[in-house]
């Protein structure tokens, strides 16, 4: 039997998100706030000391394994490294769903180098491999860091933040969203107020939004009825630029309660929201 480990790939929600400006290269400049889920893929990574390279043990539908946030993540940690590296195998166990808002591919990029950085005993830093991870997407580097945190810039500066640990309804309307379209939209507001970060959020993200809303609900009547549904319950809000969108409650019951009452047809999960990421947790056991 190879040696291998499994990893978690959590989820993340933007409990708010609000576009501040745009740099000269037309990338939007954020504030956003990040909390992880108790949710997500798992990965499963198998060393191949007999086969070199790193490959998937099957791909993941409608994305070219060489455009899959794993293997490019992979393999910008193999270009890293002059040490001849045993090859590896790894296997996504996707349960997020694609585009929506949820990070799963940038999760899978930090869980990928994270994991192989464990696996190939290369040393780095978590420094050095959000910087990595960067290259590979804005989100990224909160994945690799692992704790809730505000973010600014086009989300890579990072604060460490704690918001309230509450439960979430999460529900993906049918549709598909292209981030690139949300952020070209001419409706779009990009000058709301920068926040003062520290300590104006403290414990109450509930005042703030997600300003892809507004043209979220107009392109898209399911994501605007899925609103108006659990909006009912208390507030409900998009996260990233959508498609997912999610309600807060305070215990697990009430949101199972919610959850149970929706329409037929609707997807989605529960989840808890939590501040250290599941993926640093079990790192942090295998040390
Ligand atoms: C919406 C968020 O999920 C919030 O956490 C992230 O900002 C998304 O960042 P990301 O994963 O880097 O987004 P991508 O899917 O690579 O971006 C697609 C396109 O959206 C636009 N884009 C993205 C992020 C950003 N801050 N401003 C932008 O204008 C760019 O045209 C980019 O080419
Ligand atoms: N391992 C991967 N998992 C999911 N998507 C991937 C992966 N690798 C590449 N992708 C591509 O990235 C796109 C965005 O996927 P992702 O699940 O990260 O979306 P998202 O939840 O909207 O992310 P964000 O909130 O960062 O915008 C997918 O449509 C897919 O083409």
């Amino acid at each position: 039997m190879s040696p291998g480990i499994s990893l978690p790939s959590p989820a993340k929600l933007n409990l708010f998100l609000h576009i501040v400006g745009r740099r000269p290269d037309g990338y939007h400049e954020l504030q956003t706030l990040f909390q992880f889920l108790e949710y997500g893929d798992e990965l499963s990574f198998t060393l191949t000391p007999d086969q070199p390279g790193v490959r998937l043990a099957s791909s993941i539908p409608n994305v070219p394994d060489n455009d899959n946030l794993v293997i490019r993540a992979a393999k910008a940690l193999m270009t890293l490294s002059d040490k001849g590296l045993p090859g590896v195998t790894i296997t996504i166990d996707k349960r997020l769903p694609m585009g929506g808002g949820l990070g799963g591919g940038s999760s899978n990029a930090a869980t990928t180098l994270l994991g192989l950085n464990h696996l190939w005993n290369l040393g780095l830093s978590n420094d050095e491999l959000a910087g990595i991870g960067l290259t590979l997407g804005a989100d990224v580097p909160v994945f690799v860091r692992g704790h809730a945190a505000f973010g600014e810039g086009v989300g890579e500066k990072l604060t460490n933040a704690n918001p309230p640990q509450d439960w979430f309804v999460v529900i993906k309307p049918a549709c598909n969203l292209n981030t690139g379209k949300i952020f070209s939209e001419q409706g779009l507001t990009r000058n709301t107020p920068r926040i003062k970060i520290a300590p104006a959020f403290e414990g109450d993200a509930s005042r703030y939004r997600n300003d892809c809303e507004g043209v979220v609900r107009k392109l898209y009547p399911e994501v605007n009825q899925s609103l108006e549904w659990l909006s009912k319950f208390g507030p409900a809000r998009l996260t990233g630029t959508g498609a997912c969108i999610f309600g807060r409650f305070p215990t697990e019951s009430a949101a199972r309660i919610i959850w149970e009452s929706k329409p037929s047809g609707v997807t989605g999960f529960v989840a808890k929201g939590v501040n250290i990421s599941p993926l640093h947790k079990k790192l942090a056991e295998l040390k």
